[in-house]
C-alpha cells in the first residue's frame, strides 16, 4: 500500500512494540534530541520548547504551553502547531524503542480550541511495528494530565538510517551538527547496530 493510502491501524499480524533494554527509565526527562529542533530545541526562540518524559511500556508524556507566538486566532493555538506538538511527542517514541523513524503519516483531530497561556499535557504510545512501520497515537489534554481532550493524531513513522539526514539536510547545519560531540551522543542513542 503506498503513502497517503497507508492505514493508520496497525495491521494483523503487525508486532507488539518492545521497550529497548536501554531505553530511559519511566519518569525521565529525555531533553531535545536536536537544540535548533521546532518541536524541543532549547536554542530555538520560535520553537514549542516541549519538554518530554518517558513513560511506561513504549510510552511518552509531554508537557508544552502555548505561547503568543503560537496563536492562530486571537488567543488561541494555531492548528499546525498543535499538529507539531502532537508530532513531536510521537516523534519521542524513537528514545525508547531506540530507532531513528520520521513521520510518514500523521492525522490530527482537533476537538477544543487551545488558549495562548494553557499547558498542553500529551500522550503518545506505540500501538505496533510492521517491518519499517511504526504505528502510534496520542491524544493532548488541557491543563491537566486528567483535563479536556483539546487534540487526538494516528500517526505512522517510517523507520530511515542516519543517512537520511545527512544525504538531505542542508549542509551547514549538518556539518555543525556533526561537529557537536552532544549531537553525536543523540545519534548512537538511536543507533540499535552502530
Ligand atoms: C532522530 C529522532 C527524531 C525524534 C523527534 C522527531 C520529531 C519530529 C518528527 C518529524 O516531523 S520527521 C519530519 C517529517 N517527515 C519527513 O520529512 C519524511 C519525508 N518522507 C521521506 O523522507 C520518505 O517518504 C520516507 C523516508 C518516509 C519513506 O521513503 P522510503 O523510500 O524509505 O519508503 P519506501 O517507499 O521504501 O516505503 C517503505 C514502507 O513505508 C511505507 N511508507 C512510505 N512512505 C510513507 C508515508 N509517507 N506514509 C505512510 N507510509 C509510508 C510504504 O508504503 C512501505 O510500506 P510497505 O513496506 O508495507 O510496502
Amino acid at each position: 500500500m503506498g503513502p497517503g493510502r497507508t492505514t493508520l491501524v496497525p495491521p494483523p499480524g503487525a508486532a507488539s512494540p518492545v521497550r529497548h533494554p536501554e531505553a530511559p527509565a519511566p519518569g525521565t526527562l529525555l531533553g531535545p534530541h536536536y537544540d535548533q529542533c521546532f518541536g524541543c530545541g532549547e536554542g530555538q526562540p520560535h520553537g514549542l520548547h516541549l519538554q518530554a518524559r518517558a513513560g511506561e511500556g513504549v510510552s511518552i508524556t509531554a508537557e508544552f504551553t502555548v505561547q503568543p507566538a503560537h496563536q492562530g486566532a486571537p488567543g488561541l493555538a494555531h492548528g499546525g502547531v498543535l499538529a507539531s506538538a502532537l508530532d513531536e511527542t510521537l516523534g519521542s517514541l524513537n528514545w525508547l524503542l531506540r530507532v531513528i523513524a520520521v513521520t510518514g503519516r500523521l492525522e490530527t483531530d482537533f476537538v477544543r480550541p487551545v488558549p495562548v497561556g494553557a499547558t498542553l499535557h500529551l500522550e503518545a504510545r506505540c500501538m505496533g511495528i510492521d517491518g519499517r512501520k511504526i504505528y502510534a497515537s496520542a491524544v493532548g489534554r488541557i491543563d491537566r494530565p486528567d483535563g479536556p481532550v483539546a487534540v487526538r493524531a494516528d500517526a505512522v513513522f517510517i523507520e530511515v538510517k542516519l543517512d537520511h539526514f545527512t544525504r538531505n539536510g542542508r549542509p551547514e547545519e549538518i556539518k555543525a551538527a556533526m561537529a557537536d560531540p552532544d549531537q553525536i551522543k543523540v545519534a548512537r542513542a538511536f543507533e540499535v547496530n552502530p
